[in-house]
């Protein structure tokens, strides 16, 4: 019987910012940042994050990106990381979407670890964290994405022999 290869399959888990602190943060409003400001009118969640640029002439720019959703059961075949610079996703469309990180292994991606992001929660990922590409759930998604622009390369990408499964988009 020939040994037919099966994709090793990825749990997903509730995005929390205890369990993605190893490859970022989370970015939603936690109560303990909060701020009243513009006389009270306006409550300001401070400083969830960092953009981190690295290299001349290195700018932070904010990005729309407009993602069509996965299918499900879904192959996660590679994952890629920015040398260079941090990258947040912040959804704009209403629609969860799913994160999935890995560790960094002598210079290649662990298991991916994947999360289920609510539609009122988007993550940073740290300079040189491993990630999949944007993966929306459901519907066309928009998300307002914060990285860097500039000269070097701040794309490396690693390609699985054996891709894993995300049968579906949820704990
Ligand atoms: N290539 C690009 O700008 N997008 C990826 O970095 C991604 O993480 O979606
Ligand atoms: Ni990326």
């Amino acid at each position: 019987m020939e040994d037919v290869a099966v994709s090793p399959v990825l749990s997903v888990q509730p995005l929390t910012a205890g369990a993605f602190s190893p490859f970022g943060d989370v970015i939603e409003a936690d109560p303990s940042t909060m701020r009243l400001i513009n006389g009270g009118t306006t409550e300001r969640f401070h400083a969830l994050s960092e953009a981190d640029v690295q290299g001349e002439g290195a700018r932070i720019v904010l990005n729309i990106f407009r993602g069509q959703p996965r299918p499900f059961p879904y192959e996660v075949g590679m994952m890629e990381r920015h040398p260079l610079g941090s990258q947040s996703f912040t959804p704009l469309s209403g629609h969860p979407f799913l994160v999935a990180v890995s560790p960094d292994e002598d210079g290649k991606p662990g298991r991916p670890q994947v999360f289920l992001a609510h539609a009122h929660q988007g993550v940073n990922y740290r300079r040189n964290v491993w990630h999949h590409p944007l993966m929306a759930i459901g519907a066309v998604s928009d998300f307002l994405v914060v990285d860097r622009d500039g000269p070097g390369n701040n794309l490396e990408e690693l390609f699985f022999n054996q891709p894993f499964l995300i049968r579906e988009p949820h704990p």
